[in-house]
Order: C-alpha cells, then structure tokens, then sequence
C-alpha cells in the first residue's frame, strides 16, 4: 500500500503533475480540495465564506487522515496550505507514505496564478502587486512546512513530463 502526496504552494502543479503521473503508474489520484468539496457539497470558495478558514483547516486535516487509512495505492494532491496546519506535517512521514514537494519559485508562482485566482480565495481580490508581495511573504513563512517532505523536486522552467520524469526516477 502506497501513498504518493504531492505537495506545495498553489499553481506549484500537483493537480497537473498528479493527474499525468496518475495515468503513468495506474495508481488513482484523489486531489484533497476536491475531496473537501464532495464530502461537504461545497465549494472551498463557498466554505471560506461560509464557515471561516478554521473550519476548512478542521476539514483539511480529517480528510487527509480519512484517505491516508483507506486501502490501497493512492496518490494525493495536498491543498497548498495543507502541510502547514494541524500538525498535517508530521503526516509527510507516516507509515507506507511518500512525499514530494513541488518546490516553485515566486516568479514561477506568480505567472501562473496571475491567471487563473478567481478559485483561489486567498488572492482571488488581490491586484498583481499585492499578489506578488502575498505569494513571496506566504511561501517564506510556508517553506518551513513544505521542507518537512521527504523529497524536493524543483518545477521551474520544467514541462510537465520533465517533472513527471523526477517523480518517476524517485519512485523506481
Ligand atoms: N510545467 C508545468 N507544470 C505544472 N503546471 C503547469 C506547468 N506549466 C503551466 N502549468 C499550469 O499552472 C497552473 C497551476 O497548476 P495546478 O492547478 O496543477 O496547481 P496546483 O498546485 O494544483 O494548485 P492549487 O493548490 O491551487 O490546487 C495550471 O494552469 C497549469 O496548467
Ligand atoms: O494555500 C492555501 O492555503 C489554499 C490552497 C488551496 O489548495 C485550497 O486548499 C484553499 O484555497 C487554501
Ligand atoms: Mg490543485
């Protein structure tokens, strides 16, 4: 029994990465938002603004033990303040369990958030600059979390395959 955990900071490209590496080694992929969101018929957006933040962190942590006790191979894309609550760190080295940061420059961040916030309640009403200053202040106080992982592939100016490829060498 194998659990894959990919994670990092949002638009790092688990659900991406996952998603490819999925089809690759034939092991499913549950992503963790979305397992939030089915379980509570809400979306993250809808449940920041409906029960606060503390009660999505509570939801975090309980789906994440929920899939790392149910049976089989799995691999799972952690949401992006998820190793940094909860204790959920010291859960990056739990029995049968593989974790791999997706580690994520600012600038690599930055361009590929500026696109698409709108799901992102954490920027969603942020401007370019005050994006640009949230995202450098938020992965500082994070990477602490992040480096709890036991590996640390480094996604930027990589293709999908490319990080794919480093994910796979890893696994073998
Ligand atoms: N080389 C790359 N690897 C991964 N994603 C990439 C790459 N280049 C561009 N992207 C894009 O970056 C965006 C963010 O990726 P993705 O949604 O997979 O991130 P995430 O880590 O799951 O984010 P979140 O924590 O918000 O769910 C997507 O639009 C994806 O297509
Ligand atoms: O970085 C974060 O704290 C978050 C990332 C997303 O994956 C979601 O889990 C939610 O929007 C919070
Ligand atoms: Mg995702």
């Amino acid at each position: 029994m194998r659990k894959i955990i990919l994670l990092g900071y949002m638009g790092c490209g688990k659900s991406t990465i996952a998603k490819t590496l999925s089809k690759i080694i034939r092991v499913p992929f549950v992503d963790l938002d979305e397992y939030i969101e089915e379980k509570a018929g809400l979306s993250i957006n809808a449940i920041f603004e409906q029960h606060g933040e503390i009660k999505f962190r509570k939801m975090e942590h309980a789906a994440f033990v929920d899939l790392l006790n149910a049976p089989g191979d799995v691999i799972i894309g952690l949401g992006g303040g998820a190793p940094c609550y909860a204790n959920n760190h010291e859960l990056l080295h739990g029995k049968n369990v593989l974790s791999v940061y997706l580690k994520a420059s600012i600038e690599t961040l930055f361009n590929r958030l500026v696109a698409n916030k709108s799901k992102r309640p954490l920027i969603a009403n942020k401007n370019e600059e005050e994006m640009k200053e949230f995202i450098a202040m938020h992965l500082f106080e994070r990477s602490y979390y992040y480096n709890q992982a036991q590996h640390i592939v480094s996604v930027d100016e990589k293709t999908v395959d490319e990080t794919v490829l480093d994910i796979l060498a890893i696994l073998a």
